[in-house]
């Protein structure tokens, strides 16, 4: 059991029972710096988790762990583990290619190739995968299709990625983060340079991908958090506050800094 059963109208919903991350007193060091504290937690399957919390809280140090995006900083370290599916994914003899190929990431701002936008989606899954041409084509399109991108760019995709639309060059980086099949999808707050129509094509699209992946998202918007989440995490000062259901954090939040950060109160 993972604690988050009252989630789920069926005790028999696999989701209730399953959890496809598992932290267990991590704490992460920018040299002497500690931005993680003692961090204990469970991401259940096929569900998306937010993670929410003022500037600087380690929302994204979290979120980069599970792919051990740090990796490419120097001077930090990790202590604690991280189980995916039941493997300690900071233990010695981790591939990080092949981790983030199971737990993609999609960042702040757009970050689209300089290439086309069919090649922005096929590069990654060319890299991973022997894959003939006609199945190529046809997993770009599918990527397209699944963030809702294909049917403004299906007529022009020799076109290089960066002549889209800010919104547009999102859907594509989520394009390119799902061709690949992860099981897992991470979200650094995707629709910070959006528009509010983009971003709610976005917010449309993480409902939809928690059929197939499971996916944690960072936002600063306390109405994305409540519309998109099954669950929520709310971090301070490199610590867990609270974690719950969305639904009953935002109308019944248990603690008093929770209840001020999600109704605009807080410092
Ligand atoms: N590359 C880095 N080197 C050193 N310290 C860092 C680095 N990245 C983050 N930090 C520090 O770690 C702490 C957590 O930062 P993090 O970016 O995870 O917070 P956040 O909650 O995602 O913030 P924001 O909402 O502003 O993006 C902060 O004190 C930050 O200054």
């Amino acid at each position: 059991m993972n604690g988050y059963e009252s989630l789920f109208t069926s005790s028999t919903d696999p989701r209730a029972r399953e959890a496809k991350i598992e932290v267990k007193h991590l704490n992460f060091y920018y040299g002497s710096s500690r931005a993680l504290k003692d961090i204990s937690l469970t991401i259940p399957k096929g569900c998306v988790t937010a993670f929410i919390g003022p500037s600087g809280c380690g929302k994204s140090t979290l979120l980069r762990t599970f792919n051990r995006m740090y990796d490419l900083y120097p001077g930090i370290r990790a202590e604690g583990e991280i189980l995916l599916d039941g493997q300690n994914i900071l233990g010695p003899g981790v591939d990080d290619c092949a981790l983030r190929t199971r737990v993609g990431m999609v960042f702040q701002r757009p970050t689209p190739f300089p290439m086309s936008i069919y090649e922005n989606v096929a590069y990654g899954v060319r890299l991973r995968e022997k894959i003939s041409k006609a199945d190529l084509d046809e997993r770009v399109e599918w990527a397209l299709k699944k963030a809702a991108l294909w049917d403004d760019v299906k007529d022009k995709l020799a076109r290089p990625g960066t002549s889209l639309s800010g919104g547009q060059q999102q859907r594509l980086c989520i394009a390119r983060g799902v061709a690949v099949k992860p099981e897992v999808l991470l979200l650094d707050e995707p629709c910070s340079a959006l528009d509010p129509i983009s971003t709610s094509k976005i917010e449309n699209l993480v409902d939809e991908l928690k059929n197939d992946y499971t996916v944690v998202i960072v936002t600063h918007n306390m109405q994305q958090a409540a519309r998109v989440s099954d669950v929520t995490v709310f971090l301070y000062l490199g610590q867990i506050v609270e974690v719950g259901a969305t639904s009953d954090m935002f109308t019944h939040p248990k603690k008093k800094e929770t209840e001020d950060y999600i109704t605009g109160r807080f410092g």
